[in-house]
């Protein structure tokens, strides 16, 4: 039966009569439900480890709009605080981290082994959330990729060029890359216990892929991609996968074969009709509406969306925006998004 889920035949390579569609971010701020839930929880993190309320606010956006997927609620760097690193986020700026600049402190880190104790509760919202969806509803896990995860561990925070990252690259290499090991097993980790839990697909976010460049790129974001996916796959016979390295540009191309991913998530930096031709022939692909017409609307929406639905129209594909949405997004521009790729 599982397999009847619209997002589950795209991912196996169905071409389909009107994509499926969820969002990235659909559950957020720019909703008042998940503004009050989140002031009841108090913070955002505890709202992340709350698995009652986190499956609350996962479930709001399916209520409201009926969307195909919900994404469970949490955080990509609760992977970090699981190993050890301090986690906090400070309102309306973002996340701050326990920095690792050296040995020492890739050294105080936990092994990957260890993460499940922390990570208990967001196992738990994923078990209620597999009971309480409607049956069509396809329950996605996720985790951050391990390039984007060591962005934030090596900053101790966002960073808009990935400044120390890349500095933390080129002068201790050694110690760059076992913590992308690191990172790697963790993830491993994290999803296969996500689906254990009932996560009928799970997604890979890395938000800062576009940052890595040529060979950089191959060794650590497609690489560790190939060998999350490869563990996972062996563990979980049949578990589709969603890439999202994000901005990526031409290493779009052939991600899907250099990885196993069943499919890639395109960003807004790419049209779709170069989507359609580059990426879709190796498999199925999600995205890539700007998050921009969640917040003005009116017709350039509506044909932006008409534009990408009739794009990808030959192949596989989920409808998805190209990022997250935005806090300043109008609820009432969502629902026209959904009724222009439903209803034509
Ligand atoms: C880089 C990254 C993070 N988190 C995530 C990424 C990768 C995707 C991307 O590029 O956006 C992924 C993420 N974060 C969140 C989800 C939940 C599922 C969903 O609805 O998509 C997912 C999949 C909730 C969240 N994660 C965060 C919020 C907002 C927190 C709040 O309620 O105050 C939500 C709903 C906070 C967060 N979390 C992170 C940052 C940089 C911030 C602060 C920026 C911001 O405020 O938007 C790290």
């Amino acid at each position: 039966m599982a397999a009847q889920k619209t997002i589950l035949r795209a991912l196996a390579g169905e071409t389909l009569e009107t994509p499926p569609i969820w969002m990235m971010r659909q559950a957020g701020r720019y909703l008042p439900e998940y503004r009050a839930t989140r002031a009841e929880a108090g913070d955002f993190l505890s709202l992340c480890y709350n698995s009652d309320l986190a499956t609350e606010v996962t479930l709001q956006p399916i209520r409201r709009y009926g969307f195909d997927a919900a994404i469970l609620f949490a955080d990509i760097l609760l992977v970090p605080q699981a190993l050890g690193a301090d986690l906090w986020f400070v309102t309306g700026e973002g996340p701050r981290l326990s920095t690792i600049t050296g040995q020492a402190g890739f050294d105080a880190l936990k092994p990957a082994s260890e993460i499940h104790e922390t990570l208990t509760p967001i196992y738990q919202t994923v078990r209620n959330l597999s009971q309480a969806l409607p049956a069509e509803t396809t329950l996605i896990g996720f985790a951050g990729a391990p390039w984007t995860v060591a962005t934030y561990m090596i900053a101790g925070r966002g960073t808009p060029d990935q400044g120390p990252a890349h500095a933390l690259k080129a002068e201790n290499k050694a110690l760059f890359e076992a913590l992308l090991e690191r990172l790697t097993d963790a993830t491993v980790e994290y999803l296969s216990a996500q689906i254990e839990a009932g996560a009928e697909c799970v997604k890979l976010f890395d938000s800062w892929a576009g940052s890595l460049k040529g060979e950089d790129f191959d060794k650590y974001a497609t690489a560790p991609a190939k060998r999350i996916i490869s563990e996972l796959k062996a563990r979980h016979p049949g578990i589709p996968v969603i890439a999202f390295p994000r901005e990526a540009g031409d290493k779009y191309i052939g991600f899907h074969e250099k990885t196993g991913a069943d499919c890639v998530a395109l960003d807004d930096s790419v049209t779709p009709e170069w989507g359609a031709e580059h990426v879709q022939p190796s498999g199925c692909v999600q995205g890539n509406l700007a998050s921009k017409h969640m917040v003005s609307g009116g017709e350039a929406l509506v044909r932006e969306t008409r534009r990408i639905v009739d794009a990808f129209r030959n192949g596989p594909h989920i409808f998805n925006l190209g990022h997250g949405i935005t806090p300043d997004a109008d609820p009432d521009n969502v629902q026209l998004m959904i009724d222009t790729v439903r209803g034509g």
